[in-house]
Order: C-alpha cells, then structure tokens, then sequence
C-alpha cells in the first residue's frame, strides 16, 4: 500500500500540480500546508506516511524548523527546494533527510526518490529494530554471566559502545535511598580499551585535591532526568553540576546524554554518556535507550548486594587498566590509531560489518578506505568467501561493463571467449567498488539494478543471473557536488548511501602519527633487515606542522624512506616535502607538492649516496630498493640522475 503524504509548498500552483502527480500514481495526499504551524495541525489530526517539504514557506519557521519535528516523530520527509546557498543546503543535509529534489524535477524524478526514501526509511527502522534486539540480547547474557562487578560493568561499557558511540562513560550508584551517590567513569583510550577514572585518578589528571573534589560531588546534583545535552546546553548545564564542569574541563567534553535508573529496592544508579563533539548525542538515542531500561537494570541487579557495597566504598583506582580484557571480535589488525576520529570511523565498522547492508566509504585520497573495506568484510558472516575489488577509475570505461558484468562469447569484436564478471566472482561474499564516483553514467543504471534486483545480465547474454553479493563503495569525490553537475545519478547515490562512512583526513587526527610512524618503522625495517626502531622527536614535531595531502599512503612512504636513509637505529632526519605557499585570488593557500617523478628521483639519489654510488651486489642501491639492477639503471637514465651527483 501507498503512503498518505503530506506536501508542506507555500506555491499554490506547485503544490497542486505534486499533489494531481501523486494521486495519479495511486497516492493519497493527506493534506497541503503552506506554513510550518499549519502542517504541525495537519500532522496533529492525521500522522502522514511521509512528507514532502519545501524549505522558505510562508511565515518565519522554515522546512528545516519542521524537520526537526518531524525527526523526533520518527515521520520520514524529503525535501524540495530550489538550488539554495549552501549554508541554507547544509542545514537541511544535517536534518538527515531520506532525500532530496532539486526543483524543478521530472515525474519520474519524485517516483524514483519516493522510492529510495521508502527503502532507506524501511532500512532505518528495521536497523533500528535489529538493532535494539540484539543489544537487549547482549545484556540479558550479560546480566547471567559469573564473575565480579568490575568486569560486568567493563563489559557493559563495551557493549554500550557499538551501539552508541561515546568518549567516557559515568557511572553513579547508590545501594539505598539515604546513601549517597558514588561514581566513577570508564574513558575509552583504544577501540576496546577504557581507563577507569576514580578519584584518584581524576585528582592526578586534573590537578585537584581528592577533598575538594569531594565537595565538588557533593555540591552537584544527582541525574534525576533522562536528558540529552548537546552545545549550548551542556555548558549552560555544566554551570549547576561542577563535577561535569570539571570533566568537560579536563577531557575537553561537550555534550553528555543522562539516563537515570531506580529499581524497586531502592538501589538506584545513572549512566552518563560524554562526547568531545558538541553534537554528540540526539533525541532519537535518548529515547532508543529508555526502550532498555529493563535489560540494563538487569546488569546492575546481577551485581551482588555484597559487591555493590564493594563498589561504594572505594576511593581508591578500583579498575586498573592492566586487568582489562583487550579481546574484540573485529579484525582491526594493523588499523593503527586512537584518536577519536579513528575510534568513531571502527564503531561504525563493529555496528555494520555484520549486516548486510551496503556501505559507502568516502575519504581523502590514502584514509584507509581499502583497509576498512577489507575490515568490513573480515568481520562479516562472508568472510572465507571471495572479496572482489575493482578500481572503476582505473578501466576505460568501454572495460568496465564487462569486468563487472562478464560477456557472452561473441558478444562484440574480440570477445572470443565467453567471460565471467567480477560480479559473478564475488557470489556469495563481498564487492569493493573502489572511485565509485568515476564510474560512467550509463553504466551507472546497470548498477543500480544490480543492487535494487540483485541480478546481473553478462553482455551479450539473454538470461538474467542471481547474484548475493554486499556491495562496499569508496570515493574521494564529493559525490553530492557530482550528483549537482549531472556526473553521477541521484538514485544510485541515495541507494548506495544508505550506511556512509567517513574516513578522516590524517591532519585532522595527528595525535596517531606517533603510532603510524612506529608502526611504519617496525614494517619497513624489518623488511629491509635493518635495526631502525624509533624516530626523533625533532622528525615528529616537524611531521605534526606538516598538512599531508597524501594522508597514511604519504606518511608511510616517507617513512619507508626514511629507515633505508637512516644513519643508525634512530631516524634523525627526514625532510617534509616543500609546500610553497601563495596567495591564489582567494588568498587561499595553494599547496605545491613535488611530482611523482621529482620524489622517485630524490629517493633513488638518496639510496645510491648512501650506498657510495653502488648499484649491484649485496647491500647496494638495487637490492635495497628491490629492483633488478638493469631497471634502476634505466630509471636513473630516465630520470637523469648522474654518478657525479652522487658523491
Ligand atoms: N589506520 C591505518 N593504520 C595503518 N595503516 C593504514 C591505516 N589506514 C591506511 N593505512 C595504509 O595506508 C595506505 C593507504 O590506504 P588505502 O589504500 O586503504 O587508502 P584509500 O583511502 O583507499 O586510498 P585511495 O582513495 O587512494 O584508493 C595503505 O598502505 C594502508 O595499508
């Protein structure tokens, strides 16, 4: 059955002509709003299926303001609206709409959106609903399992994290109704790696005396409410709570969610959810967790009555951090970081790896794109099945059809012999397309088919063939810029957005590069057989100013570099490539990084001056940079490299 939609248009003849549209194709049209108070009683006497809305309406409030109603009644919307300025479009993106049409649209535009938002509404939902299943179901195992309160609620936090992503977790709890609160916190230092904050700590890292942060807990009122805190209301609520003051303070918080939780006997504790972002929760979480209040006061009941008083006494540490359990079911091997960016991008790898949902991986060129990919289908149920990767960017595109879709023999000029696609070899497991954004439009259509029917046609075939198969897309594009200037289909971006993922430049998560260089050093010196185990503190400072347009694949090749370069066990030197620095119209900095060709020959010059010019034998220029001597000569011949600038 069709949704009764509800057009919010102040434009009479528009919204006309939608509504004789939809009717047409067997909607119903629940209703026409011109302003944002009138679809408010609209939606009061009759909840409409859906919502089309404009954004500047007649009145102040505008769609965006409605959006957000809409959002907490859980009623799907897409939006129309004309080409706007981008501040007015990015509003309305951050409102999580199911879609969007730019007007003025084709007919067959609104179907196809209409469509779309359907499937990634049902998609939402019934994530949703799996969703909660699955973590009630954690914490009734969790609640049965033996073993003291320290691991449980450890456990807890960790099951909490998948579902809803945050930086610390505080716990108070009080046995009967005359004690007082105690609390302490769990803050996440890895992907399942957490610190226990207790008193002690929490002076240490903050600086203040134990007795006065006593006071501070005792001068700060209890979690009474369940709440969502986010920007301006978390520091207008830090004011009257000085102990979350003084968390925001010293771990740079900025919004906090609060459930309280009483049971029957009096027992009684809340959870306390802190993020570093100031958008860090909504209301859609909040009332996601008030769903299981039973199944979470199930683990504090499981805490035995003599272990809670345990628990209330310490003041002490009561968690030390090499008692906790660093087991994960994710294949993050050799994902190197902790840096809240990285720790946000693996719970959402850890919530959909598992599903079977196609997911779009977007990033800057070298984020790691193709690591997580490989991640994301290690940790799904097709692991052991094939794992096809594609680059669409690196076929010419009269290729790329029968790659993915394989020919029939005979089907054009030279296909001699009949051919299975990359679509056909993933049966079963999973397909990476990798540059997604630079596929063709016209191949474009076959994909989404693809992934609406789940069957593919080999060219020059008759038959349709099934295929299982999860789709992973990846781009650096813009792909909402692409879909603007008609290079990439609307439907196919919607329908593959349906899980995106963003993978963060490496400047804005410099806190790993210690970590990433390590790792690097470790690899590469052990590849070359050389004892390189550390780099300066000179080399790090210089690589946290440096801006890395290269991301990981730059750093790492740098640091490849530098361990074959180093003089001794630690690298003391490694020059950044030069940025020149000019003023474009804009006055925006233009960055002029070295060409491929410029650091190939400034690598192999550094490699043959430390080998004192050598090319052949053990320990020389061409076994170090594992290359058949004959091509490193011709290389430098290409490259113009001379034996007289080597010395
Ligand atoms: N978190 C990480 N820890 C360690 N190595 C990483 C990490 N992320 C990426 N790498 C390494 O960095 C290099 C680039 O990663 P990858 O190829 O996955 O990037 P990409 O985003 O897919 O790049 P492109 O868009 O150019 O295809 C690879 O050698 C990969 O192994």
């Amino acid at each position: 059955m069709k949704e009764r939609i509800l057009i919010v248009e102040d434009q009479f003849v528009e919204a006309d002509y939608l509504s004789l549209m939809l009717e047409k194709k067997g909607y119903t049209v629940s209703g026409i709003a011109r302003s944002v108070p009138e679809a408010k009683e609209l939606i009061k006497e009759e909840r409409p299926g859906f919502v089309l809305l404009d954004i500047f309406l007649k009145g102040k409030q505008t769609g965006i303001d409605l959006a957000r109603n809409l959002a907490e009644n859980n009623i799907p919307f897409v939006y129309l609206s004309a080409n706007s300025n981008e501040e007015v479009l990015n509003a309305a993106k951050e409102t999580q709409p199911y879609g969007f049409l730019v007007k003025p649209f084709r007919e067959r535009d609104l179907f196809v959106m209409l469509e779309i938002a359907r499937y990634r509404y049902e998609q939402s939902l019934e994530s949703r609903l799996r969703r909660e299943k699955d973590l009630k179901r954690k914490l009734e195992v969790l609640s049965k399992e033996k073993g003291g309160w320290k691991g449980k609620l450890l456990n807890m936090a960790k099951v909490l994290q998948v579902y809803l992503a945050f930086d610390c977790l505080a716990i108070k709890l009080k046995v009967f109704k005359e004690d007082s609160f105690n609390g302490f916190a769990f803050l996440r230092i890895g992907y399942d790696e957490y610190q226990a904050i207790g008193l002690t700590e929490l002076s240490t890292i903050s600086g203040m005396s134990p007795g006065k942060l006593k006071d501070l807990l005792a001068s700060s009122s209890a979690d009474e409410t369940p709440g969502c805190y986010t920007g301006d209301q978390f520091e207008k609520l830090s004011v009257s709570h000085p102990i979350k003051q003084l968390l925001a303070k010293t771990f740079d918080f900025q919004s906090n969610l609060v459930i309280p939780f009483e049971s029957s006997d009096g027992f009684s504790f809340s959870l306390s959810f802190f993020r570093r972002v100031p958008d860090g929760f909504n209301a859609e979480q909040l009332d996601w967790f008030l769903h299981l209040h039973e199944p979470l006061i199930g683990v504090f009941n499981s805490i035995h009555e003599e272990d809670r008083r345990v628990v209330l006494k310490q003041n002490e540490p009561f968690i030390a951090v090499n008692e906790m359990q660093h087991s994960t079911d994710f294949g993050f091997d050799g994902i190197i970081g902790t840096s809240p960016a990285l720790l946000s991008v693996m719970d959402l790898v850890a919530q959909i790896a598992k599903q079977n949902t196609s997911v779009l991986l977007l990033g800057e060129s070298g984020t790691g794109k193709e690591r997580i990919a490989d991640c994301i289908h290690n940790s799904s149920s097709r692991k052991g099945k094939p794992f096809v990767k594609i680059n669409c960017a690196a076929l010419p595109a009269t290729l790329i059809e029968s790659e993915l879709f394989g020919h029939e023999k005979g089907a054009f000029t030279g296909a001699h012999e009949k051919r299975i696609g990359k679509f056909e070899k993933a049966d079963g497991g999973t397909i990476f397309l990798d540059e997604i954004g630079e596929m063709p439009l016209e191949l474009q259509v076959k994909l989404l088919r693809v992934l609406q029917e789940k069957e593919i046609e080999r060219i020059g075939g008759k038959d349709t063939i099934k295929v299982d198969v999860r789709i992973i897309a990846a781009t650096n594009r813009n792909l909402e810029k692409e879909v603007a200037e008609g290079r990439f289909r609307l439907d196919l971006y919607y329908r593959l957005n349906v899980f995106p993922i963003c993978l963060p430049a490496l400047r804005d998560r410099k806190e790993d590069i210690p970590a990433l260089c390590q790792f690097f050093i470790n690899v590469y010196s052990q590849k070359a057989g050389l004892k390189v185990s550390g780099i300066s503190d000179k080399v790090l400072s210089s690589m946290n100013s440096y801006d890395w347009p290269g991301n990981i694949r730059e750093l790492e090749h740098l640091i490849e570099r530098g361990v074959l370069l180093a003089k001794g066990h630690i690298i003391q030197d490694l020059p950044l490539p030069k940025i020149d620095k000019k003023e474009n119209g804009n006055s925006d900095e233009v960055l002029r990084i070295k060409t491929i060709q410029e650091n190939e020959r400034d690598h192999i010059l550094s490699v043959l001056r430390k080998c004192n010019g050598r090319i052949w034998g053990a320990g020389a220029a061409a076994e170090i940079l594992n290359i058949p001597p004959q091509t490193l000569q011709s290389r430098m011949k290409k490259l113009g490299i001379k034996k007289e600038y080597i010395r």
